[in-house]
């Protein structure tokens, strides 16, 4: 638990292990936040304006890999309400969060710090991390944090006659972390089906192409940034591209995300009530590279905690993943051959070394696949 880096005293200086070599290191000079990864309003797709709002996703997708949706149809207080809960979690005392803490990486349900692999880094991240299966949400839901809990109002007159103290507070507590993730999880992914269903129609697939095997499992993965002693010399999230299909990030109204295009990086403004959309790198695969997953990365900042939530939605293992047919032209090969979700993850999992932050999987595992063909 002392090794979270919330539960450090911030007048501390950056410790040396927490310092990046110079070539990957952020430095001094600060990439503005900028609105320069598309917009794209959601409320418009319903209506006959649905083929350009395709068309804007799709160009987003092919050029940055990344854009922001507004009018996105989950609702803001839920939002606000969820984003809330999460700053409260990494608010409790250590004594409450013991109980989620592991250094176990095989636990599905747990908090941690930098990367899953900490003692084997090189360098550790300046983040932790709280991280859980979504699906099947009853399941699932079941190895959640049980807090933050709140106490729910009930007319005093209906429970007048309730003599022990103790059972009127029993009766009146619920887990508000599992109410309330739970609303928001499926929330958030029929918002990333909707948006798969546009992706669909914009490549020419059937419609619901990416239901089902392709977008079943769902992680949700919890990011704090606590105020960083020197953020020029170190990283929330090292540069990386996101291995699963689609993410779903909501990342508060504090900036950090920075994606790297044409060899420099731009920042992602918060822009109010609006979600980040991130192409995986499946989704790359099944379109033969006509999408793109861009790295990109979490700077911190030396004054505010920032806390965003990622929703990774993924196939599931048994999946076979493969460039859609008629996105290969005639006369060439795929890009790709075809694999099981599992059998890429596995070796790419192995393929973290003593030497490299564990982060950088994703990256290494992009070159692996690119090998793979
Ligand atoms: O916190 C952020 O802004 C980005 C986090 C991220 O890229 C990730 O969790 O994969
Ligand atoms: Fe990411």
């Amino acid at each position: 638990m002392e090794k979270l880096v919330s539960s450090w005293f911030n007048d501390r200086p950056l410790p040396q292990s927490y310092i990046f070599p110079p070539e990957t290191r952020p430095g001094n000079h600060t990439i503005p936040g900028c609105n320069s990864i598309p917009v794209v309003d959601l409320s418009k797709a319903s209506g006959h304006d649905r083929t350009t709002i395709v068309q804007q996703i799709l160009i987003a997708s092919r050029e940055f890999g990344f854009f922001q949706v507004v009018n996105h149809g989950v609702s803001e207080n839920l939002v606000n309400d969820t984003m809330n809960v999460f700053k409260e979690f990494f608010e409790l005392s250590a004594e409450d969060k013991a109980g989620v803490y592991s250094e176990d990486p095989k636990r599905p349900c747990r908090l941690y710090t930098s990367s899953p692999n900490y003692d084997r880094e090189n360098v550790h991240l300046w983040r932790d991390n709280l991280r859980h299966p979504c699906h099947p949400l009853e399941e699932c839901i079941k190895i959640w944090p049980q807090k933050p809990t709140r106490y729910r109002y009930y007319n005093p007159a209906l429970i007048h006659d309730c003599s022990s103290p103790f059972l009127l507070l029993s009766f009146l507590s619920y887990d508000l972390y599992r109410e309330t993730v739970a609303a928001y999880s499926i929330e958030a992914k029929k918002l990333g089906l909707r948006i798969l269903e546009l992706i669909s129609e914009g490549l020419g697939l059937s419609s619901g192409f990416f239901g089902d095997d392709l977008s079943e499992s769902v992680i949700l993965s919890v990011n704090h940034y606590p105020p960083c002693p020197d953020p020029s010399l170190t990283l929330g999230v090292p540069k990386h591209c996101d291995p699963n299909l689609l993410t779903i990030l909501h990342q508060g109204d504090i900036y950090g995300l920075q994606v790297f295009k044409d060899g420099e990086w731009i920042g992602v403004e918060p822009m109010h009530n609006a979600f980040v959309v991130n192409i995986g790198l499946q989704l790359q695969i099944i379109s033969n590279n006509m999408l793109k997953s861009a790295e990109h990365r979490a700077v911190t900042n030396s004054k505010v905690a920032r806390t965003t939530a990622a929703f990774f939605i993924s196939p599931v293992d048994d999946c076979i993943i493969e460039p859609v047919k008629s996105l290969v032209n005639t006369d060439e090969s795929p890009a790709y051959r075809a694999f099981s979700y599992k059998e890429v993850m596995e070796p790419a999992k192995s393929l973290v070394t003593a030497t490299d932050p564990p982060l950088r999987r994703a990256f290494q595992f992009k070159e692996y696949v690119d090998k793979l063909y």
